[in-house]
């Protein structure tokens, strides 16, 4: 028998949002009504996302060369995880995906419009981004408090380019901003509700 098609939830937004916090309750929500759920996050903890973790403490790469480890961390995120995992009818949710390239690596100059395109080459499109919004003194305050310092790729200036260029996925049917300055118990609801609509 045919399963059910898979469900694909992204989670995004500039460092300090509450990806981590809100892909793990999120994920926790739909295992409690039974759906088979993988949680994953980019970088991964494969070899090319701990060559990209590395770097930020070291220092980063050159745009163009994040770029090229960020596709090759994702190609293989997509065809020995998602793509597998989608097409048995699960529930994937992902921390970050290809539109923190679009931001990260486009706040550093290389063009979102090509790297969208260069990634839906091979990276399929979700089903539902969420988008979580919060201003950046904010944001980093959030990343003090759990303890860690900012690292190279949490700079004040290329954290603005980077809420830019997430607000402007905003108007696309799949993409949902979801304000992250409230309670994280707030911004679960939120986030609920619209899963629950589809
Ligand atoms: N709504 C919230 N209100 C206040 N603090 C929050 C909220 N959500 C998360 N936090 C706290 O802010 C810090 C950052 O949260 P989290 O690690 O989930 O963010 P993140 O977007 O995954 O960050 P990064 O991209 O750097 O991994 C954590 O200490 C977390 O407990
Ligand atoms: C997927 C992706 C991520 N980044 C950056 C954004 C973060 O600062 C770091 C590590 O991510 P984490 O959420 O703190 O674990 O990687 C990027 O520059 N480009 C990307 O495509």
């Amino acid at each position: 028998m045919t399963p059910p098609p898979g469900l694909f939830i992204v989670l995004e937004g500039i460092d300090g949002t509450g990806k981590s916090t809100q892909t793990k309750q999120l994920a926790e929500w739909l295992r409690a009504q039974g759906r088979e759920v993988i949680a994953s996050r980019e970088p991964t903890d494969g070899p090319w996302g701990a060559k990209i973790r590395a770097t930020a403490a070291t220092g980063r790469l050159s745009a163009e060369e994040e770029l090229e480890y960020f596709l090759k961390d994702r190609r293989e995120h997509v065809e020995t995880l998602i793509a597998p995992a989608l097409a048995e009818g699960k529930v994937v949710i992902l921390d970050r995906y290809y539109f923190s390239t679009m931001a990260y690596q486009g706040s550093r100059g290389v063009d979102p419009a090509e790297i969208r395109r260069q990634n839906e080459a091979f990276a399929p499109v979700p089903d539902l981004l969420f988008i979580l919004d919060l201003d950046v003194e904010t944001a980093l305050t959030r990343i003090g408090s759990r303890g860690d310092t900012a690292n190279e790729f949490e700079k004040h200036d290329s954290l603005a380019k980077c809420r830019e260029i997430f607000l402007g996925l905003s108007g696309e049917p799949f993409v949902h901003i979801i304000p992250s300055g409230e309670s994280p118990e707030a911004v679960q609801e939120r986030i609920r509700g619209v899963v629950d609509s589809r």
